[in-house]
């Protein structure tokens, strides 16, 4: 399953199954990208943020990995300085520690600073460049998508948010759908937390599957990217399993039942 999207000039193939690398230790990045990527998955979502990028590069750059049939992604965190050199500065480092990157997203807007329409300027010239596949954003609200598309004319093929079942953001992916954004769930498994819940373990025993594989599956059947992160071999392959059965409307509508507006990470707001 994946989506093609147009960003500028160009289109750019986004696999809708990736797997995260937030808080996989440096010391297990390698092992975790050969694995997954022998597990079948397309897309890693990385991190400058996540202080593993050169260890995850290392396997990037493994003989017996197709780093051409891969979406790399990699954010800018910009917590220091938002500044036109400090965003290149940035890449460059990203750049150096994978190789290459094939999509690169703003990691939070930090509307306080004031400064993301004018990062985005910065990641149309890297994409312009030829440096950067694809560009987009993450953790955007629908008007700060907006912003960008009035003062720049180009929209982001990606918004990364938090999202699962107890933080479904249907208004947020009705908007991504009529702007042909790509929605990306982050936290897709609620960081383990949805996995107990009574409907989403009744949901996996009649199809005989994992509660995380049932998560995925509504996603992908959503129409979601996703991205779940684990550093175990044996769950990065159940996780990818997820093509042998299908979600009927019934169970599709009972998870819709499961909306909270819960966080398990840091919400935009709280983000400066
Ligand atoms: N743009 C942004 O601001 C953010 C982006 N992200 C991205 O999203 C990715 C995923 O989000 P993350 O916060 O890690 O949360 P997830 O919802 O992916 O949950 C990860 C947790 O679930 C566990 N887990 C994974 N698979 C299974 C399974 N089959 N059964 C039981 N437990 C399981 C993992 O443990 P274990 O590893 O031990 O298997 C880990 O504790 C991140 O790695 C990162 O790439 C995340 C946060 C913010
Ligand atoms: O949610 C949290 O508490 C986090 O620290 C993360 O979301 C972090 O901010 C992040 O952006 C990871 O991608």
């Amino acid at each position: 399953m994946s989506k093609t999207l147009a960003t500028g000039r160009i289109r750019v193939m986004i696999p809708a199954l990736g797997f995260g690398l937030y808080k996989v230790p440096p010391n297990k990045a390698e092992e975790v990208v050969v694995e997954g990527v022998k597990a079948g998955y397309r897309l890693v979502d990385g991190a400058e943020f996540y202080a593993n990028e050169v260890e995850a590069g290392r396997a990037l750059r493994h003989d017996d990995i197709d780093r051409s049939s891969l979406i790399v992604t990699s954010k800018f965190w910009g917590e220091e300085s938002q500044d036109r050199d400090a965003v290149l500065a940035s890449f460059d480092a990203s750049e150096r520690a994978l190789g290459s990157i094939d999509l690169y997203l703003i990691h939070w807007p930090r509307p306080e600073r004031g400064q993301f329409v004018d990062v985005w300027r910065t990641f149309i010239e890297l994409r312009d460049a030829g440096r950067v596949r694809a560009i987009g954003v993450s953790n955007f609200s629908e008007e700060q998508i907006m912003r960008l598309i009035d003062e720049t004319g180009e929209v982001p093929l990606v918004n990364q948010v938090e999202l699962h079942p107890y933080l479904q953001q249907a208004e947020l992916r009705a908007f991504h759908a009529e702007h042909d954004i790509l929605t990306q769930a982050w936290s897709p498994l609620g960081r383990g937390n949805v996995l107990t819940d009574p409907t989403i373990v009744q949901i996996a025993d009649a199809h005989g599957v994992s509660p995380a594989q049932v998560v995925i599956r509504w996603h992908l059947q959503l129409g979601n990217s996703v991205i779940p992160k684990s550093e175990r071999a044996e769950r990065l392959r159940s996780n990818a399993d997820v093509y042998g059965f299908e979600l009927g409307d019934a169970q599709m509508a009972a998870i819709a039942e499961l909306d909270r507006g819960t966080h398990y990470g840091t919400a935009p707001a709280d983000r400066q």
